[in-house]
């Protein structure tokens, strides 16, 4: 019933899928109005300032901060622009002949066997391996960058146990697919076949953490006859950055039943693209390029699911769901990507370090998805095969005619030309005076590939669909401390730079190409970076100017105190109805905003120096991979109590800790300036006051806390000492 009244009030829905408008797009379009009045007046307030008063470079330095933190207002209105939910209806679809299911073929990538456990990749694999779906049309491609005998061992591993696991999904039909996720849940039910699987699991995962802890495939540990040979392959000459390219078919869907021979077994094979020093492998776009290729060269299926490591599968119909869209007649011509968004497991109750992202994966990804779509955001991705081979209409053949989206393929994986071939398209001079990377492909040149390649297919013309159903579809890993969430999110304003400073700029041509709604909106991430200026401005200037008694902001009896008052209120209050209406906590959105002042002071600064050194010739930088295995169980309980973690030195505090500091000397001084000077110093007062309220937790790692995760004196001191330095620099321009 319910699914029936939604189809009525859809706009544009089949009876596979339905879409309807937010209520909240009509009130928000009446605001963005008022809101952008309030700006327009400040603009004209400032510039009234610096042509009349004397404090140029006070008022060019607000004026330009409110410059961008407009331009950053604008492009998240164009995302509350026409905000859409979508229901899908997989049952509609599983109801048809199985023969008429696509063949899908999924990515895994994993780069680094310590940072990356392969107990974590076998979890995924296995996830997707039991989907619900015809097993002989799945194949699982695991991409290797760590080139590790490790790894192909864990699968091999995998693939022997799946042949147990898939049965037991099958004939129970659960939704926890990933075997760990499973065993150590307490709602399913135990019997004497569950107690032997966990045995059988639990075996598996000790060899394999035993294997990974030694560091070397011991030969009485390969218990597959067929697979020893391949170990030979690691050679003494053999290194992660130069070895040549393996290809392991692990599982054959011709050949492979489960262990009652009920059940076909999906493909699983294991690729380790060839490396070598000389020539560039481009990180996850390189690696996933090669299993399109590959992939293409064994299987060419249609569809495409992409999945980091970490991301295993919490919904065994997750294909379906995204078939809902992806075949349905009326959309799929120009559909490029189905994407879920990414969600994690283990987060801490109110998300301290804010790393559920929810405004990435959640709030914008709707506002996009009333336009052309959502942008890709890397993993929990379905793909048309077509759309790596350039515009809609327009498509790119390949050099090769095995390469090509369209072609069947009808021989043997295993045939000895398919992996002939196979090996030859995973070789890492394959691309050179190619389109893969440009015109084809993922696209390179961006530390955040995903963002870049779903910018750059949605400027050519694809469009995009959010599937966001109530059970998760994929679970990840967050990281768990702050220096990991910073350094992590350095790499992506690194990374979001490279596309806004290029010439595919969404602000010029991303505009040209798609519209200014859709380009505004990519804006908000490509000039991610900028964040810092108004951040690092807001949290310092105005706290310095009331050290020294002097004004940067309004009174409080004139009437543009009011102004401000306004358009802070009225931003705030917004962000914070965007969250709460996509499901978000209050005590969760005081941690995000908290959060994005605090990356406003590491990441956001640091990635933009980082970026500028590289562009000048004067550093490189790499794609620093986000640990996944479970830090020291310290850190792991302070961050399950929320208590932020500044234990590990680094610069990257440095600016943070002055200004947290500069902010609790600017209330101290405030207060009591306050019964001196009266109302004159009350926006600032007001503004240092709410600053050193979100610095809390820094005063407390300073002053208060005697763990490991306390901020280390050395840091304390160099904070003090570039604190003096502020408080000494504003002397000379305040006074
Ligand atoms: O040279 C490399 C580097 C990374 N990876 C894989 O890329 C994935 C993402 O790496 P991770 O360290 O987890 O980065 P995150 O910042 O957590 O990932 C987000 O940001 C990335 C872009 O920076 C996207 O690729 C991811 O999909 C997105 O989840 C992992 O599966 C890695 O194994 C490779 O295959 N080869
Ligand atoms: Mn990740």
């Amino acid at each position: 019933m319910e699914a029936y009244d939604k189809r009525k009030h859809s706009v544009g829905g089949t009876t596979l899928h339905t879409c309807h408008p937010c209520r909240r797009a009509v009130p928000y379009r009446i605001y963005g109005v008022i809101h952008t009045c309030g700006i327009l007046a400040l603009m004209y307030h400032h510039v009234n300032s610096l042509l009349t008063a004397d404090t140029t470079l006070i008022t060019s330095l607000l004026l330009f901060s409110d410059v961008i933190l407009a331009f950053m207002w604008a492009t998240s209105a164009s995302l509350r622009f026409n905000p859409v939910h979508r229901s899908e209806y997989p049952e509609m679809y599983a109801a048809k002949p199985k023969q008429d299911f696509p063949k899908l073929d999924v990515f895994i990538c994993t780069a680094n066997p310590y940072k990356e456990p392969p107990m974590m990749v076998v979890n995924t694999a296995l996830s997707a391996m039991a989907y619900d779906y015809p097993s002989d049309k799945i194949s699982v491609y695991v991409s290797d960058d760590g080139g590790s005998s490790l790894t192909l061992f864990a699968l091999m591993e995998a693939a022997k146990f799946s042949k147990r696991w898939l049965p037991y999904c099958k004939n129970n039909n659960f939704q926890d697919r990933s075997p760990e996720v499973y065993f150590s849940s307490k709602s399913h039910t135990w019997n004497d076949e569950a107690d032997n699987l966990k045995m059988m699991y639990e075996d598996m995962k000790s060899r394999v953490e035993h294997v990974v802890d030694s560091g070397k495939v011991e030969t009485e540990y390969i218990t597959c006859d067929q697979f020893r040979g391949v170990f030979d392959l690691w050679t003494q000459k053999f290194t992660r950055q130069e070895h040549p390219t393996i290809i392991q078919v692990l599982q054959n869907s011709e050949t492979d039943v489960d262990d009652s021979g009920k059940y076909i077994m999906p493909n699983l094979i294991y690729v380790s693209r060839e490396k070598s020093k000389v020539s560039p492998h481009h990180f996850k776009a390189g690696a996933l390029n090669t299993l399109l290729r590959v992939s293409g060269v064994m299987t060419n299926s249609p569809v495409i699911l992409t999945l980091d490591c970490d991301m295993y599968s919490n919904d065994p119909t997750t294909p379906v769901r995204a078939l809902c869209y992806l075949t349905d007649p009326k959309i799929k011509s120009g559909l490029g990507f189905v994407q879920f968004p990414q969600k994690f497991q283990g987060v801490s109750e109110n998300d301290i370090y804010a790393c559920e992202y929810k405004r990435l994966f959640d709030i914008n990804m709707i506002g996009f998805d009333g336009l052309m779509g959502p942008n890709h955001v890397g993993t929990g991705c379905f793909f048309n095969r077509r759309v790596f081979y350039g515009p809609p209409s327009n498509m790119i053949s390949a050099q090769i005619d095995e390469l090509n989206p369209n072609r069947i393929a009808d021989k043997s994986i295993e045939a000895k030309d398919v992996l002939e071939l196979a090996h030859n398209v995973a070789g890492c001079s394959y691309e050179y005076n190619t389109n893969w990377g440009s015109k084809m492909g993922f696209r390179y040149g961006s530390l955040v590939e995903d963002y870049y390649t779903g910018y750059m297919l949605h400027c050519e013309g694809w469009r995009s669909v959010f599937c966001s159903p109530k059970r998760a579809a994929f679970c990840g890993d967050v990281p768990k401390s702050l220096i990991d969430v910073v350094s992590q999110q350095k790499r992506w304003a690194i990374g979001l730079l490279e596309v806004s400073i290029s010439r595919y700029s969404p602000l010029t041509f991303g505009i040209k190409s798609m519209g200014i709604l859709m380009g505004i909106g990519y804006c908000q991430y490509a000039f991610w970076a900028f964040w810092s200026i108004p951040l690092i401005v807001y949290g310092v200037l105005p706290q310095l100017a009331l050290l020294y008694g002097v004004s940067v902001f309004p009174k409080s009896s004139d009437p543009w105190f009011w102004l401000y008052i306004f358009l802070f209120f009225g931003a705030y209050a917004q962000d914070l109805l965007d969250f709460v209406l996509e499901g978000g906590t209050y005590g969760g959105w005081w941690n995000d905003q908290r959060m994005w002042m605090i990356r406003g002071f590491t990441s956001f600064f640091f990635g933009s120096i980082e970026f500028t050194l590289k562009t000048l010739n004067l550093s490189t930088h790499g794609f620093n991979l986000t640990s996944k295995a479970n830090g020291d169980d310290e850190q792991g309980k302070r961050y399950e109590k929320e208590i932020f973690d500044f234990g590990p030195p680094s610069s990257m505090f440095l600016p943070l800790t002055a200004a947290a500091i500069v902010n609790l000397f600017a209330v101290v001084w405030g207060t009591y300036g306050f019964f001196i000077w009266g109302e004159r110093l009350v926006l600032e007062l007001m503004l240092a006051s709410f600053a050193a309220v979100n610095c809390l937790p820094v005063y407390e790692a300073m002053m208060l806390r005697n763990d490991a995760g306390k901020l280390p004196k050395r840091a304390s001191l160099s904070a003090g000492i570039l604190t003096f330095a502020l408080i000494v620099s504003g002397y000379f321009f305040l006074k």
